[in-house]
């Protein structure tokens, strides 16, 4: 059971400002083998959580732990765990696909050995494998983001932080990560996602949290979002808690 399994994340009290709050005392928990997805409106504190989460941004106050690991007093061994896909990820222009994962697995400390079927796999996964031999500079949107997601995978992570997965993915590409992710989760994995495709959420998610002006201010399954606030869809569910018209 979801419910019963130990926190693969934990937020506690998490707070970040700009001037102003963006993320405020925030408490969230992600349950191993669970995906679980972040919504919110444009501003709420999304992408700054997940920064905060992977060790990219330094809270204010508040603590996160990854599998136990708290993150500031171990980030070696809890980023170890996770892997961070922003929505905006960095390539090199000059390297080709099979390049940057084995670049990216030395990183890691990663033997060669080990990578290369690793990367073999992850770039068969996403439909990937006839462009292993071509600079990345003249690749799509898309096809970049698939190879950023190889990339956050080939360390293989327990928990996946994903900002925006989805975005700007043809049906074809959005299809194979959204298998990728469900094969994550089925074989035992974790993932925390944000995104602004409600229908991503309803499909995917176990638990969905609402986020607005840096506070949790829902949770729940799809259902009991839907009773909480009397609402037929998760469309209706949000614009009403994010008061939007
Ligand atoms: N580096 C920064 N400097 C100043 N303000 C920032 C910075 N990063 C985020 N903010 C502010 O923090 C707030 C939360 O932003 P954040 O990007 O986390 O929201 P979000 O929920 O991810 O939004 P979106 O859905 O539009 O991506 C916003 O008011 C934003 O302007």
């Amino acid at each position: 059971m979801i419910n019963d399994a130990p926190a693969a994340l934990q937020l506690t009290a998490l707070t970040k400002h700009f001037g102003r709050p963006a993320v405020d005392q925030l408490n969230l928990t992600v349950r191993r083998g669970e995906l679980y997805a972040l919504l919110g409106p444009n501003g709420a504190g999304k992408t700054t959580t997940l920064r905060m989460v992977a060790g990219l941004l330094a809270p204010d106050s508040g603590k996160v732990e990854v599998f136990g690991i708290d993150l500031a007093a171990n980030p070696a061994g809890a980023k170890q765990a996770m892997a961070y896909l922003p929505d905006d990820p960095m390539l090199y222009a000059k390297l080709k696909p099979t390049e940057y994962l084995e670049f990216i697995a030395g990183l890691w400390g990663i033997a060669a050995a080990d990578a290369e079927p690793r990367a073999r796999k992850l770039l068969d996964w996403l439909d990937l494998t006839k462009h292993a031999h071509e600079l990345t500079e003249g690749f799509s949107r898309g096809m970049k983001q698939k190879l950023a997601l190889a990339g956050a995978l080939i360390h293989e992570p327990q928990l996946l932080i994903l900002d925006e997965p989805l975005t700007g993915l043809d049906a074809a590409a959005a299809r194979q990560v959204k298998d990728l992710l469900v094969d994550h989760v089925n074989g035992g994995g974790t993932v925390i996602l944000t995104t602004h495709i409600l229908e991503v959420a309803e499909r995917l998610a176990q638990r969905i949290g609402i986020i607005e002006h840096g506070r949790l201010i829902a949770e729940g399954t799809l259902d009991e979002l839907r009773s909480q606030a009397g609402a037929a869809t998760l469309e209706d569910v949000f614009l009403q808690l994010t008061g939007q018209p």
